[in-house]
């Protein structure tokens, strides 16, 4: 066996590229588990890489963690993965910031304009033949309200910028000089009534928990648009419904659902104006590598003693700015 610390790497039946994880390889013994077979893996492992960030072993497995000091998550989102005697412990999370950030904001803006541009009627359109003239909206000058001013949150911020949207944010600390935002608020209700779009991409926290209640969507301008690509469970999602139905606002995208999979047969699927995706927003070819790859890195740093990237404060359940 080889000399060092273990590493146990939680993955859901595809493993990490092995090429990329042969830095930790070279300095650390190895171990691959998926959930079954994790909480012997676990047991003596002084790192964990949960690859599989989707994991629900974590907690069932958790009287194994004799020796864990550092679990780091192939993910932006912890959310996943943290539960109360984790964020007790003295066991150190780090994430995946970072990776997502310009693919989501792309992906952000793609949805904007196919709004705008009503591009999905011009499918429509097409599959039927028919030539039928219609005018569309600018993106220029409209308005975007970005909940979650966190990484993600600020690539959007500068993509938008960039196209001649006017920004602003909401965060928990109120600021009127932000760089990426300008100005961030911090009471949602008072800021939806000026956006065009709201778009949401919140950690999901106690705080941000079925924040899109039927309340705030009735503080929507009813031709608003609502794009989230946070967590399905920060929108009541009966709410939401009802909300499209009845016009108070105008339309949705949406890459995160509750529940998810969104069910066959749900609502939400045959809503017109309803943009679904199934959680991939950020996923571009080549993200497993750089997830990977980020994990390699920290590795190093973890090993060598310095400071690791993008340490999660457990109880806010985020990386904070
Ligand atoms: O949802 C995906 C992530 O949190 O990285």
């Amino acid at each position: 066996m080889k000399e060092g610390p273990i590493v146990t790497v939680l993955h859901d039946g595809t493993r990490p590229d092995a090429q990329l994880m042969r830095p930790v390889r070279e300095r650390a013994e190895v171990r691959y588990t998926a959930a079954d077979g994790f909480a012997e893996a676990l047991r003596g492992a002084d790192a964990l890489f949960v690859y599989d960030f989707q994991t629900t072993a974590l907690p069932g497995a958790w009287p194994a963690a004799d020796r864990l000091s550092w679990l780091h998550v192939g993910a932006t989102g912890v959310d996943t993965v943290l539960f109360d005697e984790l964020v007790a412990s003295d066991v150190t999370v780090t994430n995946t910031r970072g990776v997502f950030d310009t693919p989501i904001a792309e992906y952000v803006l793609a949805q904007i304009l196919s709004f705008a541009k009503d591009l999905p009627e011009s499918q429509r359109l097409q599959r039927d033949h028919r030539w039928c003239h219609r005018e569309s909206e600018r993106i220029a000058g409209a308005s975007v309200l970005i909940v979650g001013t966190g990484s993600i949150g600020r690539a959007i911020a500068r993509l938008l910028r960039a196209v001649g949207m006017r920004v602003r944010g909401l965060g928990r600390r109120p600021r009127t000089d932000d760089p990426d935002f300008g100005t961030v608020g911090t009471d949602l209700h008072a800021e939806l009534p000026d956006a065009d779009y709201v778009v949401a991409v919140t950690p999901l926290t106690a705080h941000t928990r079925n924040m899109f209640d039927a309340r705030a969507f009735t503080a929507f301008k009813p031709h608003a648009r609502f794009i989230n690509v946070g967590r399905g469970e920060s929108v009541v999602t009966d709410d939401l419904v009802a909300a499209l139905r009845a016009g108070a606002l105008a339309g949705a995208a949406l890459d995160v659902v509750d529940p998810e999979p969104l069910p066959p047969g749900h609502a939400l699927w045959d809503l017109p104006n309803v943009h679904l995706t199934p959680h991939n927003s950020g996923d571009f070819v080549g993200w497993r590598r750089e997830i990977v790859a980020a994990f390699a890195d920290n590795f190093r740093k973890w090993i060598d003693g310095r400071p690791l990237d993008n340490v999660v404060d457990k109880r806010l359940g985020y990386v904070p700015a």
